[in-house]
């Protein structure tokens, strides 16, 4: 299925045909609590009856999908994709400023569905000396992490021939705050893309949503890009006090030398992750991430995970 629009479905046939689909009635309710039954990035089989209908008869089983709460108060959820290789997570130092916290929370979220993720930052041909130093920080941590780190300009196509390679043969969801440049990088990987892009819609250098609906676009070397509306990460997923520095590779690795199995890496002695981070080995924001998703759990609200 590659692009959803409410209830019909546009679905690509092996022999490369595009068909508009209904999903058949019964059908709804076999499926998981979600208000969309079928998500883009899902295998389908379609009936095609001869009167100019088709239906989605079946959905092959998913490998991993990403949800969000259909609203805050509903217990459904509306499955945003599925079956994703990877995710390209674009952010951009200024012009809008994408927050470590952001960064930092996605990336987590990203390892609780077992996405793996690159970091791609854009408008690298806007940056002044000062956020080019903040630029090779922040590409410091995240490389030494594990992170797969990019530079790129859509604008000016710089540093673009790094992401073919990595893009290749895989389904990869495009994910990053509104205005860091989504549209504009898809239409310089997929000039067929015409993605609608916007100028920054005020003074304050905030990015306008314009993409409206979820679409899939095929890259010419072979793969394909999946584009939310309006998604900055992966939504909703629940986890336990104890669990979150999971998410954290830097801070998980160095969890195993913390005194206590159970730490919560806060005030325990013995604690190998605040000895870290106070001999400069752990970086201070991604210290301040983890926080801030403890005092989410803490305080037991509604999680969104941004
Ligand atoms: N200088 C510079 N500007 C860029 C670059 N990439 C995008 N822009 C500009 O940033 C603005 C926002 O770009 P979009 O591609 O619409 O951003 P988006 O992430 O798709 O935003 P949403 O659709 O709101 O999610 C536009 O004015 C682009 O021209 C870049 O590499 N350099
Ligand atoms: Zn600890």
């Amino acid at each position: 299925m590659v692009r959803s629009t409410g209830s019909w479905y546009t679905v690509r046939t092996d022999d490369g045909r595009e068909v508009e689909c209904k999903v058949k009635g019964n059908f709804r309710l076999r499926s998981i609590r979600s208000t969309n039954p079928v998500a883009v990035g899902d295998g389908v089989s379609i009936i095609e009856d001869g009167s100019g209908t088709a239906f989605i008869c079946e959905i092959d089983e998913r490998r991993n999908y990403i949800v969000r709460k259909a609203s805050n108060l509903s217990k459904q959820s509306h499955i945003l994709a599925t079956n994703l290789d990877m995710a390209l997570l674009v952010v951009t130092i200024a012009r809008p400023e994408t927050s470590t916290t952001f960064i930092d929370r996605f990336l987590a979220s990203a390892e609780a569905y077992r996405v793996p993720v690159a970091i791609c930052f854009n408008k690298i041909d806007d940056l002044t000396s000062e956020e080019r130093e903040m630029l090779d920080y922040l590409t410091l941590i995240y490389r030494d992490i594990g992170y797969d780190v990019l530079h790129v300009s859509a604008i000016t196509h710089e540093g673009l021939d790094a992401l073919p390679p990595l893009l290749n043969n895989r389904l990869t969801l495009l994910a990053g705050n509104s205005g860091v440049g989504k549209s504009t990088l898809l239409n310089a990987l997929i000039p067929e893309a015409h993605a609608r892009t916007a100028s920054i819609s005020d003074a304050h250098g905030t990015g306008m949503h314009t993409t409206t609906f979820s679409e899939r676009y095929d890259l010419p070397q072979g793969g394909a890009l999946i584009d939310i509306p309006g998604i900055k990460g992966f939504g909703t997923f629940e986890f336990e006090r104890e669990e979150v520095s999971h998410f954290f590779r830097d801070l998980f690795s160095l969890s195993a030398e913390c005194r206590f199995g159970n730490c919560t890496h806060t005030n325990e002695p013995g604690c190998a992750v605040l000895q870290a981070l106070e001999n400069h080995r752990l970086a201070p924001s991604r210290y301040q991430s983890y926080l801030s998703m403890l005092d989410d759990k803490d305080e037991s609200k509604y999680r969104e995970a941004y």
